[in-house]
């Protein structure tokens, strides 16, 4: 196996018009983005903001100004009465900003989990400003001590950095707070905004509300939030969790009552898909790489497909799983995502909204999904080596006679011109023998091969080549490729041009949330849901899932740990594809 050299020469014509190497070492040079970003140090945009004099105005508006004077302006209206209040931060620092980060919720799974670990990986690697404030916010009685202590049980520390560990995990913690209060309660956020208040100090405040609550509770905390205890001087934004409704009508009910009180701007959708690394790697990979662009269409490529699977159930969830199921939970967001990533035009720039606009235009290309090329599969219990494994709806949360389905495969097209005719085939499950999360793109046969001739055993019409980007576990992309085995004789073989990045890259990759809430700090909006593509999403999936529930389509069994439904295979086998991930030689 050979591994790919990341390295780009500055003589590519792509880099002399839209880019710079910024990196002496040549063996690790990376791609430095237009706007300056570098993936190699996650904060070296973070650095390069905070030097940044800014002025914030208004509801979530935020004019930059760089160190060169050059003033770039977001998109978004300025309310007159705001502009006076403009509070200019100068790098000799006028007045100095400061950003408050209150978890709603912070009592959850997702807060403990996800949300305070990826807030302290950003501290640990100093991203976060100077100044900041971050402030737990659930009914659940705590008090700061007792916040720290709950947070401090999931903290972990960078491999590289554990030296200082401890000791960062304690700066960390003496800036988390806890409050008290109810989702609903104007006064219990009015008490909020004057402990934010006590703690900014007078400083040019912005304000970030992450809301990991259940749905149901989304907009009386956003109403209280935004009405009792948003920023004056600087920007408030408004993390939202999935689910977005449950489809067009809901999601749209969702979305008007939010931008009752947020404009759409300060609204951020989450799709933690988004900020996973090798998904964030697909443009690059598409767009910085010559050889791979051209190859991108029906001309060669025969089918693509997008694999999620994780090797346990619903247990602990199955209340909120049976209320959305597995097409909902999965493909409808996080699948189509990358789906809409994969499949769009070249984007004018990196700028979010030029991304945005591709990726809307990708869905509304789409075809309705019929029933006929979907397979819904549910878990059943097993036993396998004396240990027994639960059924879907052994869970107690779950309805007895449920048919949420737990798996789901699905043949997607894009009728326009690049992808007319080639399928996109979806599958997610739960309770699998594997967890993974893939994409594969499998390459037509060569025309007129010369070695279907002579290939000596090997089947030339199965080899074709297959790029699979390897989304989790193990980080990495590899590229099958037909080879002569050595020696004097002419037999073909298949290999892989692996590129796994534990062994290319020392560092440790960071969890999505650590990007997706450092993008949302910095106002960077590309890997956020657009409130269109939200609409465009659930319009392919909305009358497919109707289909399925008025119909009450029987999903089909399949064994806990198993490789789920046969029915999968026809589905695939029906538009002439084999599952990648179940070939012998994956
Ligand atoms: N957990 C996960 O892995 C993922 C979660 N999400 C989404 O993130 C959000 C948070 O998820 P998660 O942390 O699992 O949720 P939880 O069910 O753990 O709820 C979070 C907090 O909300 C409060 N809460 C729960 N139910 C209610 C209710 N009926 N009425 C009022 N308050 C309630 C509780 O705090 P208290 O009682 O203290 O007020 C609870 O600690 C959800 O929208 C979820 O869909 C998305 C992806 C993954
Ligand atoms: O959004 C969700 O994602 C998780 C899987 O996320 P991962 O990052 O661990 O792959 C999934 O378990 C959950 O059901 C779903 O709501």
């Amino acid at each position: 196996m050979s591994s790919f050299s990341t390295s780009l020469s500055s003589s590519s014509p792509f880099l002399s018009n839209h880019s710079s190497l910024i990196n002496s070492d040549p063996s690790r040079r990376s791609l430095s983005f237009p706007q300056g970003i570098n993936l190699d140090d996650l904060c070296v945009r973070s650095k390069r903001k905070l030097v940044q004099s800014s002025v914030a105005v208004g509801d979530g508006a935020v004019i930059t100004k760089s160190s060169s004077a050059e003033v770039k302006t977001e998109p978004l209206s300025i309310p007159s009465q705001e502009a006076d209040k403009l509070v200019i931060e100068s790098n000799g620092g006028e007045q100095q900003s400061t950003v408050s980060i209150t978890v709603v919720g912070a009592s959850g799974d997702l807060a403990k989990k996800k949300i305070f670990p990826a807030l302290f990986a950003l501290y640990y690697e100093g991203c976060l400003p100077e100044h900041f404030t971050i402030y737990g916010y659930a009914r659940s009685k705590m008090t700061d001590a007792e916040l720290r202590d709950m947070v401090s049980k999931t903290l972990t520390c960078r491999i590289d950095k554990r030296e200082n560990c401890g000791e960062k995990m304690e700066e960390f913690l003496k800036r988390c707070f806890y409050h008290t209060g109810q989702y609903d309660s104007q006064e219990h956020f009015v008490t909020l905004d004057k402990k934010l208040k006590e703690h900014e100090g007078g400083r040019l405040s912005n304000r970030l509300f992450y809301l990991s609550i259940p749905p149901n509770i989304f907009v009386d905390a956003v109403k209280c939030a935004s009405s009792s205890a948003s920023s004056v001087s600087g920007w408030t934004r408004v993390i939202v969790e999935k689910p977005f409704g449950r489809d067009s009508k809901t999601s749209a009910a969702l979305t008007k009552s939010l931008k009752q009180y947020l404009e759409e701007d300060q609204i951020f959708r989450i799709d933690h898909y988004l900020g996973k690394e090798l998904v964030e790697n697909l443009s690059v990979l598409r767009f910085s790489n010559l050889i791979f662009e051209p190859l991108w269409s029906r001309q060669y490529i025969q089918n693509v497909q997008f694999i999620f699977s994780e090797d346990f159930g619903t247990e602990g969830r199955g209340g909120y799983f049976d209320h959305y199921g597995i097409i909902r939970d999965i493909m409808q967001n996080h699948l189509l995502q990358i789906l809409a990533l994969f499949a769009m035009e070249t984007p004018v720039s990196l700028v979010a909204e030029d991304i945005r606009n591709e990726k809307v235009k990708v869905l509304r290309s789409m075809r309705p999904i019929q029933l006929e090329d979907v397979v819904i599969g549910q878990y059943k219990s097993t036993t396998k080596g004396g240990v027994t494994y639960p059924g879907y709806t052994d869970d107690k949360t779950v309805p007895k006679d449920s048919l949420t389905p737990t798996f789901a495969a699905a043949a997607l097209f894009i009728d326009n011109a690049r992808w007319d005719g080639v399928p996109f085939l979806m599958k997610a499950g739960k309770a699998l023998h594997t967890r993974s999360a893939e994409i594969r793109v499998q390459f037509r046969h060569v025309p007129g091969n010369l070695y279907n001739r002579n290939s000596g055993g090997t089947n030339l019409d199965r080899t074709t080549n297959e790029l699979v980007i390897r989304v989790q576990p193990d980080e990495g992309i590899y590229l099958k490729i037909n080879n002569k085995v050595p020696g004097l004789g002419m037999r073909l073989d298949q290999s892989n041009l692996n590129l796994l990045y534990s062994a290319r890259y020392s560092k440790e990759i960071p969890d999505a949330y650590e990007r997706l809430l450092l993008d949302a700090i910095e106002g960077e909006r590309r890997l956020f849901i657009r409130s269109d593509e939200l609409d465009a999403a659930w319009a392919l999936f909305t009358p497919l899932l109707k289909e399925i529930e008025e119909k009450k389509t029987i999903p089909e069994f399949y064994p806990y740990g198993s490789r789920g439904p046969v029915g999968a295979h026809y589905l695939a086998a029906k538009h002439n594809v084999q599952w990648g991930d179940l070939s012998l030689d994956q």
